[in-house]
């Protein structure tokens, strides 16, 4: 078997491991990149890029069919060529994975091995039992994949998951989609949007991100008034038959038992890290419950099975924290660098947590969540809750994207902004602004001194935070709305 030695392996060329590749490489020339699968990153191939190419054709479709209530007539009737469709989706995605192949070809080839990687000890690892690659230090990057349970195998191969669905050349007639998470609500909105039947199924309730229990509730109906998600659904059987699969499941809001027939099931129902194909146990590493090492978040250095430190470090999907993009480019980096000055580590910058959902209307996640909230200061009651509807909201309305609610959480007595959860118009940005104000640790006082225009959606979240400030009695209760601000919050 041929022998490779280096001072810095990296497992995997994704965001995360390219980013680790590049910051290794600042420290020293001797790296190596390991790839089994194809180049281009999750986040191009089959995950951010293609998905929002999907839903920016579905909200196209949404608004030509909303154009009346603002007086516009569009003549005929607003129909989806689904062969066009997918052919924008892929062609523009091949353009964005072409981008990414450009830059690892710009790697040296001495620095790129092809192949999968698995530990056959805590310095070394074989790759595609042709290669064995002895390492100072390793980083795991090697990203997650979809998982489901066994029973959706019932329908064969009709049986899909996103991958699958950014390869399809035109639209199915229907999906039966299984999990309304992040993946879920986003590709099942989208295809409901482009004409596609569509039913979603959950379990125990979930939906989303979301953890705040008022929010969720109203994005539930707020969904339900638009297509059909059931967050915890009974459904008794998934059958195939012919090129059908066949469900039957007892019917959100009426209790009905009813069976329908539909040509894909979509699977969406959470994603889980590539670990198992590792042999991890051979890197003698601290495992946690689910068998993934246990590691420092602000160093992403795992801790070997005696405890101590170790020369092996994981980023991105595959520690199953904050699978994100831009956390695993930020993990891929502080990985990376760790593993170039090995053992001379350094706490890496990580930001406020924020987590954006390109539904419509959109969800934002900053911060603290509801539950972390509650566990840390629901005893002494000393966090308030700020709320604001987006029903009657100024903008939202003149734009009819008056659908939503958000809340903004603070501490007692501080008044410091710790976090907001929000469904609501221009949930992105809004999230971008509450995630900025956090990570600065302004308190609520100090975001209300900020400028806001007139009329945008910012003033709703201005109107949320008087609220808030109300509620931490730091300022007067909202009685009326704010006309000398102009009719806005
Ligand atoms: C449908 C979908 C939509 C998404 N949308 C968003 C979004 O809008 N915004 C956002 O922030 N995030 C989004 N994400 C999440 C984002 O794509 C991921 O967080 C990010 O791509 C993770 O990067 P990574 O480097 O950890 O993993 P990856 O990019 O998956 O890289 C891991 C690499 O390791 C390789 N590998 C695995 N095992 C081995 C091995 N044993 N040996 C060698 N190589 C190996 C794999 O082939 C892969 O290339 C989305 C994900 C999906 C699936
Ligand atoms: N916009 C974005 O940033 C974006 C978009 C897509 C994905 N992502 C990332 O990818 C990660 C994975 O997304 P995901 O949607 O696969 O996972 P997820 O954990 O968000 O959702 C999985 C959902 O499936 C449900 N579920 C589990 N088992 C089920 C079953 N047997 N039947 C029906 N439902 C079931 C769960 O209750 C949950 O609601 C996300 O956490 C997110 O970080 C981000």
């Amino acid at each position: 078997m041929e022998v490779r030695k280096v001072d810095v392996a990296i497992i995997g060329a994704g965001t995360a491991g390219l980013g680790a590749y590049r910051a290794a490489k600042a420290h020293t020339d001797s790296v190596v990149m390991i790839e089994g699968g194809p180049y281009g990153t999750t986040c191009a191939r089959v995950g951010c890029m293609p998905s929002k190419l999907l839903i920016a054709a579905a909200e196209t479709a949404h608004h030509a069919r909303d154009t009346a209530p603002f007086g516009v007539n569009v003549s005929g009737e607003v129909t989806v060529d689904g062969r066009a469709v997918m052919d924008r989706v892929r062609r523009e995605r091949d353009r964005f994975v072409s981008f990414v192949i450009e830059s690892v070809d710009g790697i040296p080839d001495t620095d790129k091995l092809r192949g999968y990687a698995r530990f056959a000890d805590a310095n070394t690892l074989i790759v595609d039992e042709e290669i064995r690659v002895e390492a100072d230090k390793i980083v795991i990057a090697s990203g997650s994949r979809p998982t489901y349970p066994a029973f959706f195998e019932a329908a064969g191969d009709r049986l899909v998951i996103n991958d699958d669905v950014f390869e399809w050349e035109t639209l199915p007639e229907s999906v039966a989609l299984f999990g309304p998470g992040v993946i879920g609500l986003e590709l099942g909105q989208a295809l409901h949007r482009l004409g596609v039947r569509l039913r979603i199924f959950g379990v125990g309730g979930a939906l989303g991100p979301l953890q705040d229990p008022t929010i969720r509730d109203y994005a539930e109906q707020a969904f339900n008034d638009e297509l059909y998600v059931d967050p915890d659904a009974t459904v008794e059987s998934i059958e195939r038959d012919g090129d059908s699969v066949i469900i039957t499941f007892i019917e959100r809001g009426t209790g009905e038992r009813l069976t329908e027939r539909f040509d894909y099931l979509l699977a969406a129902t959470g994603r889980r890290p590539n670990i198992d194909g590792l042999d991890i146990e051979a890197a003698h590493l601290t495992l946690d419950a689910r068998g993934v090492p246990v590691y420092n978040r602000h160093t992403l250095q795992c801790r070997n099975d005696q405890d101590s430190p170790s020369h092996v470090f994981i980023a991105g999907d595959v520690n199953h924290e904050l699978p994100l993009l831009h956390e695993a480019s930020d993990e891929g980096r502080i990985a990376g660098d760790n593993a170039g000055r090995y053992p001379d580590v350094r706490a890496g910058h990580r930001r406020t947590p924020l987590g954006v959902v390109f539904s419509d209307p959109q969800i934002a996640t900053v911060g603290m969540s509801y539950p972390q909230l509650e566990a840390r200061y629901g005893d002494c009651e000393c966090f308030a809750v700020g709320e604001v509807s987006f029903e009657g909201q100024g903008r939202s309305r003149v734009m009819r994207m008056n659908k939503g609610l958000m809340h903004v959480y603070a501490e007692q007595g501080s008044g410091l902004f710790l976090g907001a959860e929000i469904f609501g118009p221009r949930a992105e940005h809004l999230g971008h602004l509450l995630a900025w104000a956090h990570q600065q640790r302004l308190t609520v006082s100090e975001m209300l001194e900020m400028p806001f225009y007139h009329p945008v959606v910012e003033e709703g979240l201005r109107t949320a935070l008087r609220d808030l400030n109300a509620k931490l009695q730091l300022g007067p209760a909202i009685v009326e709305r704010c006309m000398e601000c102009g009719p806005g919050d």
